[in-house]
């Protein structure tokens, strides 16, 4: 693979590692590992590595987290469609962990899908605080509400906006945000060769400006005293110390906590490199600011390359955001880096940088949303009948979709904004009846309910289930809803019926 890599990315890298470039180029004759995050949301570490077919491997920054096997197929277990765990590449595991998500907090995920990241924040939140989640694109907005449902989330809002508008709702209001910032996504080219030709296209001199502009945006809806993470898959300095360096400078209040590096660092983190195209011009202070940043090289780790910086607000008020210096910053980053622009293959100017991307002003293509004073009655029958304990909290309206609201997201937050999910999505409003959704099942567990059937990974009855087939019940069964299990751990719903399960599984997620 090394000798695919561009020219300009190698002669890059030579120039920022000096004598650890040769072992960098050996680490990409390697095949990159596999990793897989345990949903603490539903099992703990040692319940999974007791019943599941993958050995405990761990992942030093990460105690949820193992390496795969080349020969381990988790994607294609009943496990993961329980949500027991989410496939993730094992250093994209590090920004949530330096994040130090506390039970209660409210953290927003800025840059969210597909969602790994997301998860691991809501395993760390335990259905405690608030979970915001926000991803520009229209398509893996998608992607992450699936797994985010896969996952059993219960307080989290799920927003397809720009980070501005974001932030004129949300000024002051977050306890951690994390920016895992889109990026030229350097880090990812032995795991996806595709990314090369991204990265010919759209590099860091595209990238930069607008991963400050979404920092700005972030840090305006930090609480004081918040914690900001900075992440990127990418090892050019332009998207990573430069950016971190013109933050700090139009933000006095925050610092890189140090600590970060300093319990990485045996386990081969680096901190931050000193020399970039304009290095000179930063301050002494500055430049002691992105020493601290953690850096993961695929060459010292075993996990593919990514940068962190643990952004930690240290004063009493969040400053103002200061409009005019975060402009200038953003436009001095925005300058190209010598030459780059003419080496790259195909680079086009004129592209249209991903930040100016419309989300849409309202709602837009959906009902607006409507929060109820009380639990529509067909809903409240279903829970009822099928719950041994009622959920309890403030519910909300989107057209015919029921969510349960996060306990602490502020009701009508999402007038203006384009709200994909205000809530935990519990089911369908029907006339005269209420249908409960995937999304409902999953985040239960099978003590919550009145009725289950749990069935072994191995037996043909998971596979039927998750193929969508009927299923016949050894004993009859009353009429009405069943959850339907794998080893004790929630996949849907079946209906009861005329001596039949009826399968109830999300028809989009079928095995096929
Ligand atoms: C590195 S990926 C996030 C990966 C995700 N955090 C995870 O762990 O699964 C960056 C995301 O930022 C989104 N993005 C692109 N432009 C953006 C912008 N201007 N503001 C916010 N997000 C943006 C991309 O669509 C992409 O999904």
């Amino acid at each position: 693979m090394a000798a695919r890599l561009p020219e300009l990315f190698t002669q890059r890298v030579k120039g920022w590692l000096g004598q650890e470039f040769e072992s960098f180029l050996a680490s990409y004759e390697e095949s990159p590992r596999a990793g897989l995050r345990v949903n603490s949301l539903k099992i703990s570490v040692e319940e999974l590595f007791k019943i599941a077919p993958f050995d405990y491997d761990p992942i030093p920054w990460c105690p949820t987290g193992t390496y795969l096997q080349e020969d381990d197929r988790p994607g294609k277990h009943p496990y993961y469609h329980a949500g027991l765990y989410y496939i993730q590449e094992p250093s994209a595991m590090l920004p949530v962990e330096l994040l130090d998500v506390q039970p209660g907090d409210k953290v927003l995920d800025l840059c969210a899908a597909p969602g790994g990241k997301t998860t691991q924040i809501a395993g760390k939140l335990q259905h405690t605080g608030l979970l915001v989640a926000n991803e520009i694109h229209p398509d893996r907005v998608k992607v992450l509400v699936r797994n985010l449902e896969l996952a059993g989330v219960r307080q989290a809002a799920v927003f397809q906006e720009t980070p501005d508008r974001l932030a004129d709702k949300f000024a002051g209001f977050f306890d951690r945000i994390l920016v895992d910032a889109p990026c030229s996504g350097e880090g990812m080219f032995r795991k996806d060769e595709a990314v090369i030709r991204s990265w010919e296209r759209f590099g860091a001199e595209h990238y930069a400006p607008l991963q400050l502009q979404i920092l700005h945006d972030a840090a305006r809806m930090l609480k004081p005293g918040g914690r900001i993470v900075y992440s990127t898959c990418t090892f050019n300095p332009k998207e990573n110390e430069e950016v971190i360096a013109a933050f700090l400078e139009a933000h006095k209040g925050f610092t890189v906590a140090s600590q970060a590096l300093a319990d990485l660092s045996p386990h081969g983190a680096c901190g931050g490199l000193r020399d970039w195209p304009g290095a000179e011009e930063v301050s002494p202070n500055l430049r002691e600011e992105t020493d601290k940043v953690v850096r993961l090289w695929p060459h010292r780790v075993c996990g593919e390359g990514h940068f962190a910086a643990v952004l930690q607000h240290t004063g009493s008020v969040v400053e103002a955001p200061h409009a005019a210096a975060a402009a200038v910053s953003v436009e001095r980053l925005a300058a190209a880096e010598p030459g780059a622009s003419l080496e790259r293959k195909g680079h086009r100017k004129s592209a249209e940088p991903r930040g100016k991307r419309k989300a849409g002003k309202e709602t837009a293509g959906r009902a607006a949303a409507e929060a109820l004073t009380k639990l529509p009655d067909e809903a409240a029958a279903f829970f009822e009948q099928t719950l041994a304990e009622p959920i309890r909290g403030t519910w909300v309206q989107f057209g015919a979709n029921l969510y349960r609201m996060p306990d602490l997201l502020p009701e009508g937050i999402w007038e203006g904004l384009k709200t994909v999910r205000p809530g935990w999505f519990v089911g369908y409003m029907k006339p005269n009846r209420f249908d409960p959704s995937t999304a409902l099942a999953l985040a239960l567990t099978r003590s919550e309910v009145r009725r289950s059937l749990s069935f072994g990974a191995g037996s043909a009855e998971v596979v039927r289930y998750l193929k969508g087939e009927t299923l016949l019940p050894e004993q009859p069964m009353d009429k009405g809803y069943v959850l339907i299990c794998v080893d004790g751990y929630p996949l849907g719903w079946a209906r009861s019926q005329n001596g039949i399960l009826k399968n109830d599984y999300l028809a989009a997620w079928r095995w096929t």
